[in-house]
Formats: structure tokens, sequence, C-alpha cells
């Protein structure tokens, strides 16, 4: 028997990221090859004929998981029902300009649209945002959100935790899917941390097999931290199919679960491990059963790392006051 459609919110879905990523979904990319799926999709009046056009294409493309595709400016009618939130939407970052300075155009969208979906998603609706600054729009679409579940709001850090796969696999010329187990710590943002000291490749560590550790506490961090804008100086806009794409693998691996012995990195609520301070929205190594995300414990932290892992939490108490005073 088929299942029943799963209600797919996508904010921003007329932009870039957003045209990359709804033809995954109704692809089955994200939830399945078995899944039915209705899509959502919210943007701007501006953007509301290009909007429109983006329906129009996904009637065209007439892909068999697709059953309905709901396209509107209405915040409202946008996040009724919705299982998924994919929160997009929002002012991209441009050449020369750092996360901080698109701070203060989006964390008040982020602020608007938490009581949206309180108020109107489907119980137990789980929420991505991807828009910048991932971390900070997601604290606030919490702290704005109470009565959703801390569980069910996260970021994407995903994209970073791919971009170091890749970096390993390019430099050991082994396959991506290899590689596994590099973890993403803190903001998405260039004070995140790449850390490989668990990391493995076909089976064996990453620090044996690269032997040049000062290649992977140098250029292979700032390479992975530093990727968003040497692809907006590349393209002169920002990454689109790949963040697309690692949306999907977040919420893929979210609701249907990590593989065994893997885990991926996900920006979610710190309940204070690895003494991360509580209440900061931080990226961490996590597994996912059942629907549920938890972070993965127990894994020893050097100094190096443990002073990484500290200055990037330390940029997201400094957000977290900035967005707040934006707010104000
Ligand atoms: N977390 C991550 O890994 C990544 C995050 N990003 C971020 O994702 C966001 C989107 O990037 P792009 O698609 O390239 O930008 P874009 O400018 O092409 O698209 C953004 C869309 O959001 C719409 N929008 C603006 N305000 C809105 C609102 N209040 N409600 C609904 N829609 C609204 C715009 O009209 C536009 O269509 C940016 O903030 C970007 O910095 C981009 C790449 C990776
Ligand atoms: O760098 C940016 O502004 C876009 C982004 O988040 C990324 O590509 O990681």
């Amino acid at each position: 028997m088929e299942k029943d459609p799963v209600r797919v919110l996508v904010t921003g879905a007329a932009g870039q990221i957003g045209y990359a990523l709804v033809p995954m979904i109704a692809r089955g990319i994200m939830l399945g090859p078995d899944q039915p799926v209705i899509l959502h999709m919210l943007d701007i009046p501006p953007a509301a004929e290009a909007l429109n056009g983006v329906k129009m294409e996904l009637v065209d493309a007439a892909f068999p998981l697709l059953k309905g595709v709901v396209a509107t400016t209405d915040v409202v009618e946008a996040c009724t029902g919705v299982n998924i939130a994919v929160m997009v939407g929002g002012f991209p970052r441009k050449e020369g300009m750092e996360r901080k300075d698109v701070m203060s155009k989006n964390v008040s969208i982020y602020k608007a649209q938490a009581s949206a979906l309180e108020k109107y998603a489907a119980a137990n609706c789980k929420v991505l945002v991807v828009a910048n600054p991932a971390n900070t729009n997601a604290l606030i679409l919490k702290e704005f959100a109470p009565s959703i579940p801390e569980k069910n709001i996260t970021c994407l850090t995903r994209l970073d935790h791919n971009r170091a796969l890749g970096q390993i696999s390019e430099r050991l010329n082994v396959q991506v899917s290899d590689v596994k187990n590099v973890i993403i710590w803190g903001n998405h943002s260039s004070s995140q941390y790449p850390d490989v000291n668990h990391a493995t490749a076909v089976g064996k560590p990453v620090r044996e097999l690269v032997k040049d550790d000062e290649w992977l506490n140098g250029e292979f961090i700032t390479t992975v931290q530093q990727r968003g804008a040497a692809i907006i100086k590349a393209r002169k806009f920002s990454s689109a199919l790949s963040a697309a794409s690692s949306a999907c693998d977040h919420i893929r691996d979210w609701v249907i679960g990590t593989p065994e012995g893997t885990w991926v990195s996900m920006g979610v609520y710190s309940d204070g491990s690895y003494n991360v301070p509580a209440g900061l929205i931080y990226s961490f190594p996590v597994t996912c059963k059942n629907g549920e995300w938890t972070i993965v414990q127990g894994l020893p932290i050097d100094e190096f790392s443990r002073k990484k892992m500290d200055a990037t939490a330390e940029e997201l108490s400094e957000e977290k006051a900035l967005a707040y005073s934006c707010l104000s």
C-alpha cells in the first residue's frame, strides 16, 4: 500500500538553493524512493512570479512521488500541516561579507516564522535551518517557538561535514563513500572546527593514512572553513547544489537513521555535552535512530581540539547576543 504523503516546507523556494532542492525532494532523495511528498513552497511577494514558475516546472517534470504543490507568499498557508520544514529563506552572503553581516537581515525573519511554525505545523514537525547565520537563526526560531521541542530544531552543518569528507577523499585518492566519521564542531562559519581525529578511510585512521599532521591541522581545516567563501568567489553566488544535497542528507539520516558505525554532523541544541555551553545551537557528531538524533558521547578531545571547540562556542555566544540586539 502506498504511504501517506509527507508535507515538506521549503522557504525561500524561489532562490538558488530552493531551485536545486525541490526537485531532489520530489524525486525521493530526501525521504526515500517510496515516500510520496507534498511540497509547500514559501517566498516573499517580489519573488511570487518566479515561485509560480518553479511550481510550473515541478508540474512539467511529472515526478511520480509528488502528490501536490502549494506555492505561496502567505506564511500561514505555507506552514499549515507541514511535517518537515527546511528553512532556506533569507538573504545570502555576497562576496566580501562575513556571516555576521547578514545577521540583522535574517534573525527577524526567523523570529516571525517561528510563531507560524509553532501555531500551524504538524505536531512533531522536524525543522532544518539552512539560511545564515544558520545556528543563530535556528536558536532564534527555537526561542520564539517554545512549544516546539528543542530536539526538533536543527541547523545545517552537513555541507561542512561533506566538504571535509571530500577533501580527505581527494587527498587520499579514495572513494568519498570510504571516508567516514569526520566531525564538524560548532558554528557554520569560518570558526567551525573540522576534526579528523576519529575519522577513518577504508577502515583505517585518517591521521595514519595522511601522515601529514601539519596539513591536517592547518590547510585542511582552513580549506573546509573557507569553502563557502571560495565558492562565492568562483561562482559569484553561494553554494547551492551542494547545500541542497546536504540538506537532503541531513533530513534523510535524521528520519531514516544513520548507518551502523557511522555518525554525521548536525547543528543541535547543546545539552552541555563536551563542555559546550548549554543553550547554543552547536554542531556535534550525532547518530540517528527512530527519527531522533543523539550526540555521540565519550570521544577523547585533545588540547588542540579543545581550543578550537571553545573558540567556535565563543563566537556562537557572541552571535546570540548580537541577534538579540538586532531584535530589540
Ligand atoms: N547552512 C549552509 O550550509 C548554507 C547556507 N546558505 C544560506 O542559505 C540561504 C539561501 O541561499 P540562496 O538560496 O543562495 O539565496 P537566494 O537569495 O537565492 O534565495 C533566498 C530566497 O529567500 C527568499 N526570502 C527572503 N526573505 C524571505 C522570507 N521572509 N520568507 C521566505 N522567503 C524569503 C528570497 O526571496 C529568495 O528567493 C542564505 O542565507 C545562504 O547564506 C547557503 C549555503 C550553505
Ligand atoms: O558561505 C556562505 O555564505 C554560504 C554558505 O553558508 C556556505 O557555502 O557554506
